[in-house]
């Protein structure tokens, strides 16, 4: 079982980018989503929480929609927050759960983020949890440590392959143009799939979708989609733009 690859996942996070009419955007993805690549691989797209009903709706499913954050806690006082059942109820399917820019703008430590993940489980949701080193750390030498720290803090016990998605991130790569050599994502994406196998079990740790993200750009996708344990990309930048959100998908199919 664990020697069958995972069916590829690539997920567009648009951050804090998108207003109404870019739900065009998500119509030009369903438009160029045919048959030899959603027979190969599937799409998500996780634009801001005022989108994901509107973008779920148009989607009806064919594409994926997910939140980008949500609280631990269902509901209740806490201004500004939005609950990873509130995603459900809208639509979404994937929650994105500690990306590096919550780690380090909102102080979201892997406790934290072990709850997001176990509130998107609570609500039905995938729950997509990002680790990854900062430049010091790599240069440090401490990568490999890191990541497998932020994997034991931040994975729910009991997680399933079915509710939960890895994005290994290494915070350098991210909006910068840079990339880790295929050897380097191919060390960490290692270390994630053992890491797991002890986490959740061999089985479903060979399940799990396993994400690199950073800098992922039609140009290189093929050359990172192609590293062992990378069962797609969790892509920023390049999520923005249709035709390059497709370019990177087309890597599994045309
Ligand atoms: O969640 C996505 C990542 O942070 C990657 O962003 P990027 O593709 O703009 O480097």
């Amino acid at each position: 079982m664990a020697n069958e690859r995972p069916r590829p996942l690539v997920a567009g996070n648009w951050k804090m980018n998108g207003l109404r009419a870019s739900s065009e955007v998500l119509s030009e993805i369903m438009a160029g989503y045919g048959a030899g690549l959603r027979n190969r691989a599937d799409l998500l797209v996780c634009p801001p929480a005022t989108l994901v009903a509107a973008l779920a709706g148009a989607a009806k499913g064919a594409v994926g929609v997910g939140g980008q954050d949500c609280h631990a806690k269902a509901s209740g006082a806490h201004t500004g927050d939005i609950s990873a059942e509130m995603l459900a109820d809208a639509g979404a399917s994937h929650v994105i759960v500690g990306h590096s820019e919550r780690r380090a703008d909102h102080g979201e430590t892997d406790a934290v983020v072990r709850a997001k993940a176990e509130a998107a489980r609570r609500a039905g949701l995938v729950a997509i949890v990002c680790v990854g080193e900062t430049q010091a750390q790599r240069e440090a030498g401490e990568t490999l440590t890191v990541v497998a720290s932020q994997l034991r803090g931040s994975i729910p016990a009991g997680a399933m392959a079915a509710d939960l998605v890895v994005a290994y991130e290494p915070v350098w790569a991210i909006g910068t143009g840079l990339t880790p050599t295929a050897a380097d994502v191919a060390e960490v994406h290692a270390l994630i799939r053992t890491e797991l196998g002890t986490l959740v079990g061999e089985a479903e740790a060979g399940r799990v979708r396993v994400l690199y993200g950073g800098s992922v750009k039609p140009s290189n996708a093929a050359e990172l989609m192609a590293v062992a344990n990378v069962d797609g990309a969790l892509v920023g930048g390049a999520s923005l733009v249709a035709a390059d959100f497709l370019g990177i998908a087309r890597v599994y199919g045309a």
